[in-house]
């Protein structure tokens, strides 16, 4: 191992240095502010938990996620958390299941860990922040949701939002009734997500029998696009389950009321997608920025994930990661972000003369930067600073521009 390789980061593993790392403290401190400001009660879920609690009833994408250590006071498997939502849902159905049934409103920031990228370009130890909201089963809970995710990436100045909608049910209804067994099924669904028509043509005609299940599932690959899609879908959908009616039903009141609420939001369905990890059972959301691919929010509806705990709660919120959304911010408004990082330069006469002290007391308390210059290197030395601290004719203290 040469000097260099000593420190390397592994892939994914990125340390913050200045400014963004303050820029991330920042919106921290603004977001959770913006929560509490809608109801949302901040927790502080562990960083590890044994396996059972951590992976119970989470499906096996987290579990593949997880980091996984032997506790040396218990012998136990522990996993370190890869998603701080199910930690959440435990909290709410057992720790806090002493305070009834109402509806509780929960928020976090917390950094997880994980064996693998979503993508190459995404973190392996993102900054998880997230609302969660337990207890209300109908469609207020995920409007109120959906608002508050679109809040947040209001407040992290991101714009250009495009929200895509799904919803588990349609799928899953739809896979159901095929009556095939679990590998078939994975081999339909990852064609489906990948739209490779071809191969799903080719295992739909192998595996299903049923004609109707055939064409709604070859339908639903092709089901993707703006608004026309929920109409499209309830033509190629006809003679599908009840629930898969509701769920398009569902789909186009939040539609609906996303278009008169955040008319700036471009909307997309995507009827086959099922993208995060499968704890989701029904409504479920992205949020997209053109400067990026991958999703910059994620959320949706989990009614069961609290039934392993013994009190099954409907359930339903959505998390960001808080690196991403500072390294869109820095992408989309450079010189803004620049701006927040300016102060003001001071002479090393400051812990010499009381009177400009006392200036420089005065300016840090309205939260301006103030460097004092110690070894009197200048401003070429200090590139953030765009003022400094000059003496006037009269000896006064005045504050000169760059
Ligand atoms: N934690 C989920 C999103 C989510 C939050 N709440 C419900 N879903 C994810 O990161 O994909």
């Amino acid at each position: 191992m040469t000097i260099a390789d000593r420190w390397l980061l592994p892939d994914g593993m990125e340390e913050l240095l200045p400014p963004r790392a303050y820029t991330l403290e920042a919106l921290r401190r603004k977001l959770l502010d913006l929560l509490a400001a809608w109801g949302y009660d901040l927790v502080i879920p562990p960083s590890a938990e044994y396996l059972e609690s951590l992976l119970t009833g989470v499906g096996k994408d987290l579990d593949l996620q997880t980091f996984k250590v032997t506790d040396q006071s218990s012998g136990r498997l522990m996993g370190v958390s890869a998603d701080v939502t199910p930690q959440v849902a435990r909290i709410d159905a057992h720790s806090l299941s002493c305070e009834g049934e109402g509806i509780a409103r929960l928020c976090y920031c917390h950094p997880v860990l994980r064996t693998r990228a979503d993508n190459p370009l995404s973190s392996r130890s993102p900054i998880q922040l997230g609302a969660e909201l337990f207890g209300h089963a109908g469609l207020p809970s995920d409007l109120e949701i959906l608002s508050l995710m679109l809040a947040t990436l209001e407040a992290a100045e991101l714009d250009q939002i495009h929200l895509d909608l799904g919803h588990v049910n349609i799928y899953r209804t739809l896979i159901n009734q095929a009556q095939i067994d679990e590998q078939e099924a994975e081999a339909i669904f990852a064609a489906l997500q990948d739209k490779r028509f071809a191969d799903l043509d080719t295992l739909l005609q192998a595996y299903v029998e049923c004609a109707q299940v055939r064409a709604h599932l070859t339908a639903l690959a092709h089901l993707h696009g703006d608004m026309r899609v929920l109409e499209q879908a309830k033509r190629d959908l006809q003679g599908a389950p009840e629930s898969v009616q509701a769920a398009l039903v569902q789909l186009e009141q939040i539609a609906h009321w996303i278009q008169a609420s955040y008319p700036q939001v471009t909307l997309y369905f995507d009827l086959a997608e099922l993208r995060g990890f499968n704890y989701h059972t029904g409504i479920m959301f992205a949020a997209y920025v053109p400067q990026w691919g991958q999703a910059i929010a994620k959320g949706g509806r989990y009614d069961e994930t609290g039934k392993v705990f013994g009190r099954a709660r409907p359930a339903t919120g959505f998390s960001v990661d808080l690196k991403l959304l500072v390294a869109l911010q820095e992408l989309q408004h450079p010189q803004t972000h620049q701006r927040k990082h300016l102060g003001v330069l001071a002479p090393v006469q400051a812990y010499t003369d009381a009177q400009l002290m006392h200036k420089i007391r005065a300016l840090r308390a309205q939260g301006e930067r103030v460097w004092v210059d110690l070894a009197g290197e200048g401003t070429k030395a200090h590139p953030a600073c765009d003022r400094q601290w000059v003496q006037n004719a009269q000896g006064e203290w005045v504050i000169s521009p760059l």
